[in-house]
Parts: structure tokens; C-alpha cells; sequence
């Protein structure tokens, strides 16, 4: 399956080079880049970004997609779907778990629905660690033409798997931790 990682965002929490920010000597979406490269069921992994982020991805070596909506994450994944099936991650998540990935597509494979996403027992959900279907596109066109930009709602809307993450192994709950202040770095080396 094709690997996406979200990489349009504006960091207005943490400052506007958050991608870029250098962890263990790489910028922070590259260590999602690799940890989704180590995914076995991942075949190839793209960047979708924003029209200003594009010329400095471009370097990272995945191929990068532009995403012109950039109206926050429901655009990516659009963005990404064009593509065909994904499995989409964002490009703040530098503690990904291959193994978790593979379970995800896993499912997504044997459940036929058209998203597969974790979910917490409080109802929460995350969106950007889970697989999608290219069908959900439509699904999306149609949300975003009536002004609305929330990616839970159109996910709530359909024909959707749960995974339900407190029935998995606690340490793959690390996978979606992400970056979203500095004060989070320290989360990271600690
Ligand atoms: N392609 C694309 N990615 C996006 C867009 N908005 C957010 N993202 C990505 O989605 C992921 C999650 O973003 P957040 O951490 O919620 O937000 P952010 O915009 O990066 O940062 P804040 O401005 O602090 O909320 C990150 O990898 C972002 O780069 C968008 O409009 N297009
Ligand atoms: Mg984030």
C-alpha cells in the first residue's frame, strides 16, 4: 500500500519550520518517512504538502504531491487519495510503529471498509495514522464542497472500521504521539 505523509500544516503551536526541526540529526518528517518505509506492507512513501513547504521537501527524496487546498488535514488525505488506496500518516509523528501500520492495513484488508482508523474507548480517533480506501475521496469531495473541513465528520459518516487501541499492545500507542510544541521535543528524548 502506498504510505502518505501529511506535510502542509502551519506549526503556528511550535513555530513554522516544525518539519524541518532536526531530531537524532533529521528533520522530523523524515523519521516519519522512515518509520512508514519500514512498514512491510508500505511499498512506497510520498510526501502531500502544502505549496509552501513543497521546494524544501523536495530534498528529503520521496516523492512530493501538492496539495492546493490546504485547509487543513480533510485536504491532505484528499490530496493523497487521488493516488489510490493510502495509508496516511502526518509528518509530525516521529514514533511510528511499523508493526501497528501493518496491523492497520491488515485490517483494512480483511475488514473491506473504506477507512480503517484507531479508536479510543472515549470515542476519540486518529485520523492520521490510518488507512483509507480511494472510494472515500467522494466522500470527502462532497464535505469539503459544503464548507465543511472536519475529517472526523466525514469519517463518522461512513462505512468505517474501528480499531479499537486499548485491545492492543500498549506499547504501540507511541505510534501517535506527535509534535505539536517544543515543549513536546523533550517527550522525545527523555
Ligand atoms: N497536506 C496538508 N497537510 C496538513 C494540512 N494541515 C495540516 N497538515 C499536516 O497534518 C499534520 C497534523 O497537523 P497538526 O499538528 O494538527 O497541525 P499543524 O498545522 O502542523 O500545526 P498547528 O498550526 O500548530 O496546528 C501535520 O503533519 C501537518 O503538516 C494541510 O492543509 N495540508
Ligand atoms: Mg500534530
Amino acid at each position: 500500500m502506498l504510505g502518505v505523509v501529511l506535510a502542509g500544516g502551519k506549526g503556528k503551536r511550535f513555530g513554522d519550520d516544525k518539519l524541518f526541526f532536526r531530531i537524532d540529526g533529521k528533520p522530523l518528517v523524515q523519521h516519519a518517512v522512515e518509520r512508514l518505509q519500514s512498514a512491510s506492507f508500505i511499498d512506497e512513501v510520498v510526501l502531500v504538502a502544502s505549496p509552501d513547504n513543497t521546494r524544501k521537501l523536495r530534498g528529503l527524496g520521496p516523492e512530493v504531491i501538492v496539495d492546493e487546498l490546504t485547509i487543513g488535514p480533510i485536504g491532505g488525505v484528499y490530496t493523497a487519495l487521488s493516488l489510490g488506496d493510502a495509508f496516511v500518516a502526518a509528518g509530525d509523528m516521529p514514533m511510528i510503529v511499523p508493526e501497528f501500520v501493518d496491523y492497520l492495513i491488515r485490517e483494512f484488508g480483511r475488514r473491506g471498509k473504506i477507512v480503517c482508523v484507531p479508536r479510543w474507548s472515549n470515542g476519540y480517533l486518529e485520523p492520521l495514522h490510518a488507512a483509507y480506501s480511494e472510494k472515500f475521496r467522494d466522500f470527502l469531495e462532497k464535505q469539503i464542497k459544503r464548507g465543511d473541513y472536519s475529517l472526523n465528520g466525514a469519517i463518522s459518516s461512513a462505512d468505517v472500521h474501528y480499531v479499537d487501541i486499548e485491545e492492543l499492545p500498549e506499547g504501540w500507542r507511541e505510534s501517535f504521539f506527535n509534535v505539536n510544541q517544543k515543549s513536546d521535543l523533550r517527550k522525545l528524548t527523555g
